[in-house]
């Protein structure tokens, strides 16, 4: 059985909690403290209102499902504690020079950084981005006013640019824009909207290169704890769990 050492007990920690079949969450670590030992209690983990110790907890891998401040300041001292990582606020890796550093501690203590695929799909095949040519690479996003935590009473562009910069202004909203700029290998560009007659959560890739062309479209349902997160998001992570054990590995 793989012990899981959960970082965030909101929205994704609870849909993951409840699919606990192969791996057992054994150490919980939040913010809000009443929130852990709630969460505790429900799924008979250990309650840690302090890092240092939720750290030292012996589990065999901690899943960040926190925030972006979360991520930066605490996956460092995750990997050098000898731990794997799975991080779910990506964009927190939008720093070049923090991404390049966590990387080389993984290397040199034999960890693993995982990223789940989150909110879109075709990260597996994108990776191609890292051998071969790409004239053309665009995620545009689009959500409802509310799952952005604003008000609008037509569709309006938020942002246009590069998914780094795009990550940084919107945190809860655009990890998915930093996956992608990973698995191709080029910091893509992002456009994001909002619509208040969309009630998914939507993301659009238009991606060419030396391959051909692709254009994928994802719709997401929202999460009904938390808008501002697509339900696919908790499923991928979930879904990366429970494979961590099988010797089986598809995909690019
Ligand atoms: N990679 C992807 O494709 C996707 C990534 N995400 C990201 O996944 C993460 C989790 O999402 P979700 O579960 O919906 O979020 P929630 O807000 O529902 O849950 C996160 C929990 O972590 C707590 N938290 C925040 N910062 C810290 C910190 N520094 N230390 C400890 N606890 C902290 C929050 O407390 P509080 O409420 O006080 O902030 C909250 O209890 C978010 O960063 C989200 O943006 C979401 C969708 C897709
Ligand atoms: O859940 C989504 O649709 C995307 C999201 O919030 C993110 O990438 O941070």
């Amino acid at each position: 059985m793989i012990t899981v050492g959960l970082l965030g007990c909101g929205n994704i920690g609870r849909v993951i909690a409840a699919g606990q079949e192969n791996f057992k969450i054994t150490a919980v670590y939040d913010v809000v403290p009443a929130r852990v030992e709630e969460f505790a209690r429900e799924f008979d983990a250990k309650p840690f209102s302090d890092f240092t110790a939720f750290l030292a907890e012996p589990t065999d891998i901690i899943v960040e499902a926190a925030s972006v401040v979360a991520a930066t300041e605490h996956a460092q001292e995750v990997l050098e504690s000898g731990k794997d990582i799975v991080i779910m606020s990506v964009g927190a890796l939008a720093d070049k020079e923090f991404r390049a550093h966590l990387v080389a501690t993984a290397r040199d203590l034999k960890r693993k950084i995982h990223i789940p695929s989150g909110a879109v799909m075709g990260l597996d095949n994108i990776r191609i981005g890292q051998i071969s040519s790409i004239n053309k690479f665009v995620l545009r996003t689009t959500k409802n006013p509310k799952s952005l935590s604003r008000e609008a009473t037509e569709r309006t562009q938020l942002f246009s640019g590069k998914a780094h910069d795009c990550v940084r202004q919107y945190p809860k909203n655009t990890n998915v824009a930093e996956s992608l700029s990973i698995a191709c290998g080029r910091d893509v560009d992002v456009e994001l909207w909002m619509d208040p007659e969309e009630d998914r959560n939507m993301h659009e890739i238009f991606f060419e290169g030396e391959f051909g062309e692709a254009y994928i479209r994802i719709r997401n349902l929202p999460s009904p704890d938390n808008p501002a997160t697509s339900y696919l998001a908790a499923l991928s992570i979930l879904t990366l769990l429970k494979n961590l054990d099988n010797p089986l590995v598809i995909g690019a």
